[in-house]
């Protein structure tokens, strides 16, 4: 099979499981495009609190989010993360994005647009890793190949608390619980496992281990495809 045969991956779950470090990853080694669309609520986040608006009004998020002068790469070498022309890849990355982002994406309307923008970059791109909370499920379910990864809440707060240079471990664990019961339990495109997707619990394999057996979930699929 040509290498650019379309291939469209989802990969969904929980904060600090390793999907963008694995989505980037194995889209680098398939010669694929890799989407974070994570990073698309954070800058809708960004965009709103930039606003002044009050999260818990999901009517004002709505308006304050309806022009999001957002730009998105999906070059897995090359990190692209704009709001209107200015790179802000490391803001959305911090605690004020970090600690308001749930609540943005809990709002309808945000979803949407975000999911059509979504869904146009996949169409654009043939070959695709995309990760996120809802890709399986809602975003793209007919991916060729759902991926869902779990790792213990302990696992993953050690790991974002390394990331983070961050000696409170408990403060670091709180917040991962506390997003995600915020993402699991919303109403509109929880976070939860698509039906037909593979779960790959990574609280003890390091990153190359899960990319083996990505690379094994892969090959399966291009094997029944060909
Ligand atoms: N299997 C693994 N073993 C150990 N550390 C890992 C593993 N996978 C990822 N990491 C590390 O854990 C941290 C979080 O990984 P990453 O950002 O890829 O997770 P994520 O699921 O995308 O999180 P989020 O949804 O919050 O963006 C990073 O420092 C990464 O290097
Ligand atoms: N498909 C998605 C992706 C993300 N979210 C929300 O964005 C937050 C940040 O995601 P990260 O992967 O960058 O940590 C996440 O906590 C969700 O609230 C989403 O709803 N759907």
């Amino acid at each position: 099979m040509s290498t650019d045969a379309p291939l469209v991956i989802a990969m969904d779950g929980p904060s600090g499981t390793g999907k963008s470090s694995a989505a980037r990853r194995l889209a680098g080694s398939l010669g694929a495009a890799y989407l974070d669309t994570g990073a698309m609520y954070r800058v809708a986040t960004l965009h709103a609190l930039r606003a002044g608006v009050d999260l818990t009004d999901a009517g004002a998020v709505d308006h304050a989010t309806r022009e999001l002068p957002l730009v998105i790469g999906t070059d897995p070498t090359h990190e692209l993360v704009e709001l209107a022309g200015e790179d802000v890849r490391v803001e959305i990355r911090g605690a004020a994005v970090t600690g308001a982002v749930s609540a943005v994406s809990a709002v309808p309307a945000v979803r949407e647009r975000l999911v059509a923008a979504q869904r146009a970059l996949v169409e654009q791109a043939g070959r695709i890793v995309v990760e996120g909370r809802d890709i399986g499920t809602v975003v793209l379910p007919a991916a060729d190949l759902k991926v869902y990864l779990t790792a213990s809440a302990q696992a993953r707060a050690a790991r974002r608390a390394d990331q983070d240079g961050s000696a409170d471990r408990a403060a670091v664990l709180a917040d991962v619980q506390r997003r995600d019961h915020l993402d699991s339990t919303r109403v509109a495109s929880p976070l939860r496992p698509a039906d037909d997707a593979v779960t790959v619990d990574t609280s003890e394999i390091d990153l190359d281990g899960v990319l083996d057996r990505l690379h094994a979930l892969v090959q399966q699929v291009e094997g029944v495809r060909q």
